[in-house]
């Protein structure tokens, strides 16, 4: 089986791949988008993209291409610790205090912003692809004094030197990463050994209804249903108009959710199920 994932090599999505795809071949891609579309266009049996982060929370382009564009379904989940450093070319390395730029995903960039606020201030930072595209530039471009804050595999796979280790801001710095499969034979349960699932849904409001949000909640309230997330989003149909995702934590049955999804329409909500999966944590400290 193919595996997309955001490349190039050695980005965190690619540490999650290896951590529950062992024998399946990986295959990059250069933005999450063009993951997904992979999927939907069958060039890879499955997808595995980030979704949110402990400090910095969604990955907007992975929620917003999940609901606006594409139809596939989350089919598992893997929540990974992330670990930040900053790197530079070795023949840099004596200099790293004078680099003129550091490169990163933007989450990344956001996860540092304390380092890079009290020990490279005033140093511009710019935004790639993911962190390993990062690595990957400051390898080609040796002739100039920049860094890339990404893995520890990334240091090694482009040749890196690391400067400074560990540069994330906060401790618990986790990133879920969903799995996106077209294939209903897909079975991450039986991959992973999980027992732990969740469900997401897509909940839009009845426009303009007072205490609509709050009759949502009270479905899943009165069923004891545990929520792990509600989250707006943008419908991109002017300013005001939201969508809502809410993560339960338990797999798809056929009373309790289903009974909360009538009560939602009922209300006049739409309502759509984004996946039902199983949930694996890695060497969560
Ligand atoms: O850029 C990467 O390496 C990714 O896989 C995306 C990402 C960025 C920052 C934290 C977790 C995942």
């Amino acid at each position: 089986m193919n595996v997309g994932y955001l490349g190039p090599k050695a980005t965190f999505t690619e540490l999650a791949v290896k951590k529950v795809f062992s024998g399946f071949t990986p295959f990059p891609f250069q933005t999450i988008p063009e993951c997904m579309d992979a999927v939907v266009e069958g060039q890879v049996d499955l997808a595995v993209v980030p979704l949110e982060n402990a400090l910095e929370g969604s990955v907007n382009i992975t929620l917003d291409y999940l609901t606006h564009v594409v139809q596939i379904p989350i089919v598992g989940e893997v929540t990974l610790p992330i670990k930040q450093h900053l790197m530079v070319h070795p023949e840099n390395a004596e200099n790293w205090q004078q680099v003129s730029r550091v490169y990163s995903h933007s989450h990344a960039i956001a996860q540092c912003y304390k380092f890079l606020h009290h020990h490279l201030k005033g140093v511009p930072f710019e935004s790639v692809s993911s962190t390993a595209a990062a690595a990957q530039l400051v390898k080609e471009t040796p002739m100039q004094n920049i860094a890339a804050i990404a893995n520890e595999l990334a240091a090694e796979v482009y040749g890196l030197s690391i400067v400074k280790r560990n540069i994330h801001d906060f401790d618990h710095n986790h990133t879920r990463f969903v799995i996106l499969a077209t294939q209903k034979n897909f079975d991450f349960a039986a991959l992973s050994g999980s027992t732990h699932w969740k469900t997401t849904l897509m909940v839009t409001l009845p426009s303009n209804q007072a205490g609509a949000l709050h009759q949502v909640l009270s479905a899943f309230a009165w069923r004891k249903l545990d929520l792990s997330k509600i989250e707006s989003r943008p419908m991109k149909t002017g300013i005001g108009n939201y969508f809502f995702i809410i993560d339960l934590e338990m797999k798809l049955d056929d009373v309790l959710i289903p009974g909360a999804i009538a009560e939602l329409e009922a209300l006049g909500c739409g309502v759509k199920v984004l996946g039902s999966y199983p949930s694996v944590n890695i060497g969560l400290d």
